[in-house]
């Protein structure tokens, strides 16, 4: 198993991990595309998985990236109707995608409650399309760069603590019937499918998520036990060259944030 090198850049507030962020995703994705043709990142929900785009929109940076290039997927999504404010590819759309010079081609969607009779069956879809864009008989093409949010339990993407969808080894994306955050029906990807991933961003800020982010902290070095991941699913994530816990200072504890 390689070795992880996890690091944590902490900032002192939400506003400098946006700003922050914005620029050190349009330099990653500028540094990706000079190495290959075609990038795949896969974004996250969540305020701050949003608010780095907003970020991205207004960077003068931006003009760095050939937008044209760079396919969007998704880590999770609100199993809900299409356009929907609560979904994530939406409230991308409306920071981000929307206004960019990305082609309708290059974004890739998890599917909603108005084209699918359930969320397991838009897994499946999803996990088609993942694998019509892979490489040598992957289940889905290498993301060069990963964005997770985690919740205040300790989540990210749609796999929650104390259940089994964490451990999945087999499926890229599950349908998630109950979750305890709204919506109750989810798609998501596995923990395998994320981890295949160039580069794992995390995005954390707010004092609430300070000891979920502790415990996540306190293993990034190493595999998580399977105790772990089910206590904290965020545990088990990172990246094959690179993941970083791009943070405030609350999120660690510290004052301020
Ligand atoms: O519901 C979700 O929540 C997580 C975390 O969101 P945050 O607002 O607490 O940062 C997010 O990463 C996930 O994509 C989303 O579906």
């Amino acid at each position: 198993m390689p070795e992880r090198h996890p690091l944590t850049v902490v900032h002192p507030d939400k506003d400098r991990l946006r700003e922050a962020t914005g620029a050190r995703i349009v330099l990653a994705l500028a540094d990706a595309l000079a190495e290959r043709e075609t990038v795949h990142v896969s974004l996250t929900g969540g305020s701050m998985g949003i608010a780095v785009w907003e970020a991205v929109a207004s960077s003068p940076l931006a003009e760095l990236v050939a937008w044209d290039r760079v396919h969007f997927w998704w880590s999770d999504e609100r199993f809900l109707p299409t356009g929907d404010g609560d979904r994530n590819a939406q409230q991308a759309f409306d920071a981000f995608l929307g206004g960019s010079a990305v082609p309708a081609g290059n974004i890739h969607v998890m599917g909603s409650s108005d084209e699918f009779p359930d969320q397991h069956r838009a897994a499946e879809v999803y996990a088609a399309e993942l694998a019509e864009w892979a490489e040598d008989g992957a289940a889905a093409p290498r993301f060069d760069l990963t964005l997770l949010g985690m919740g205040p339990d300790g989540h990210m993407a749609s796999l929650f603590p104390g259940r089994e969808e964490i451990l999945e080894d087999d499926a890229a994306a599950l349908g998630i019937e109950d979750s305890p955050k709204p919506p109750p029906g989810r798609v998501t990807l596995t923990l395998p499918l994320i981890n295949g991933s160039e580069r794992v961003w995390f995005l954390v800020a707010g004092q609430d998520k300070a000891p979920a982010l502790g415990r996540v902290l306190d293993v990034a070095g190493r595999a998580a036990t399977v105790e772990e991941l089910r206590e904290t699913p965020a545990a088990g994530a990172h990246g094959i060259r690179e993941t970083l816990y791009l943070v405030t200072r609350d999120a660690v504890g510290e004052a301020g944030g």
